[in-house]
């Protein structure tokens, strides 16, 4: 997939800009506070329905107007144009037009350009809360299997349910069957959710590794799902995954309607990144997390494209900062053959299969 065009009109800093990047590596260039991550946002907009690092819509709205507009262009790997629209008036609910079809949900729209991110901020995926690390397995599932995302949705349906009857069972000493009804549903909801994150973990960690290799520092990367549920999850047998999540609700009960809230779940598992045998979080250095978390979306980058048969859109914010030369140079050969990215940066930068243009050029 690749973006031909995209045109911004009120979005963030950008009155008016249009961006066509090259087919393979774009890196946009010029000062801290030009706009460059502005148009990321906006090529991200198209793909996903909403801006970078979770902000609003009304924080994309250019400080002066009353409404947004983003029209991008793309075209798949086989040549076939698509079209997006994304148009925002300020409090009333945006709208998204895929060749002018307006979506019923934005949902509609999840999957339909595949695109991989990697931005400063997403940092906190490596060295944040388990939330991040939620987060992305759901957005990279959800991308790729659509069963995955109506499981997510209707588990935290289920979720809402069941910690309102834990809520029930404490103040007002509800019965407790119904309570077991909910337990059951969320299990088996809570199953397959862990099942497709341990499957997906363990393709991830098939890619990561010999991007590693390719990279050639040395260092070597681990990934493993911490389940709440007690042990790690990946040392239970997938048939025995159902019997062994109600044993452990049924061990936490007490503590559940005490707390008025469900304890155990996929809404509560982890992951944790290893690095040389040690925990990222705790021991990498600045660079070393950039690169893990790099080499990390290099991976998924290519398990999508290998999943959907589409090589999905990379969107790549500041990429070469706290890195060193070495490190800069063998992410860019791993990006040449992974089809379009597009990257910002404070400078420019030349090499083979890179185009570097000035965010002044386009203002
Ligand atoms: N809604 C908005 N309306 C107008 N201007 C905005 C809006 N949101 C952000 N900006 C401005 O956009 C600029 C930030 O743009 P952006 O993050 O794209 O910069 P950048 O070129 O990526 O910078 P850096 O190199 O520091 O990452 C800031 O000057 C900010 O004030």
């Amino acid at each position: 997939m690749r973006l031909q065009e995209i045109q911004l009109v009120n979005f963030r800093k950008h009155k008016e800009l249009v961006f066509a990047p090259s087919e393979a590596i774009t890196v946009v260039y010029g000062p801290n506070g030009s706009g460059k991550t502005n148009i990321l946002e906006a090529v991200h907009y198209c793909t996903l329905a909403r801006g970078l690092n979770r902000s609003l819509d009304r924080e994309c709205l250019n400080f002066d107007a009353g409404y947004f507009l983003l029209q991008g262009t793309f075209a798949d790997d086989r040549g076939i144009e698509l079209s997006v629209k994304v148009s925002y008036e300020k409090n009333v609910e945006k709208k998204i037009f895929i060749n002018s079809d307006e979506l019923k949900k934005y949902s509609q729209l999840i999957g339909r350009i595949p695109c991989v991110t990697f931005s400063p901020m997403e940092l906190s995926l490596v060295n944040g809360s388990p939330q991040e690390r939620r987060r992305f397995m759901d957005n990279a599932l959800s991308q790729t299997n659509k069963s995955y995302l109506d499981d997510l949705l209707q588990y935290r349906r289920v979720l809402q349910q069941r910690n309102t009857l834990l809520g029930a069972v404490n103040e007002k000493g509800m019965d407790r069957d119904s309570l077991e009804v909910w337990t059951e549903k969320l299990t088996q909801l809570a199953c397959s959710i862990v099942s497709e994150r341990l499957a997906f973990i363990e393709r991830l960690f098939v890619y990561i590794e010999p991007v590693y290799e390719q990279l050639g520092l040395g260092e070597v990367p681990g990934i493993s799902y911490r389940s709440a549920a007690g042990r790690h999850a990946n040392e239970i047998a997938p048939e025995e995954l159902f019997s062994f999540m109600m044993q452990r609700f049924r061990e936490i009960e007490h503590q559940e309607i005490f707390r008025k809230q469900s304890l155990a779940g996929p809404h509560r598992d982890d992951l944790v990144f290893r690095f040389n045998d040690t925990d990222v979080k705790k021991y990498a250095s600045q660079g070393q997390l950039r690169t893990f978390l790099i080499a990390v979306k290099l991976a998924l980058h290519t398990l999508v494209s290998d999943t959907t048969g589409e090589r999905p859109l990379f969107l790549l914010d500041d990429l070469f900062s706290e890195l060193d030369g070495t490190r800069i140079e063998k992410i860019l050969e791993q990006l040449e053959g992974a089809g379009q990215s597009i990257i910002t940066a404070t400078d420019r930068k030349d090499g083979s299969g890179v185009r570097s243009v000035s965010i002044e050029d386009l203002l």
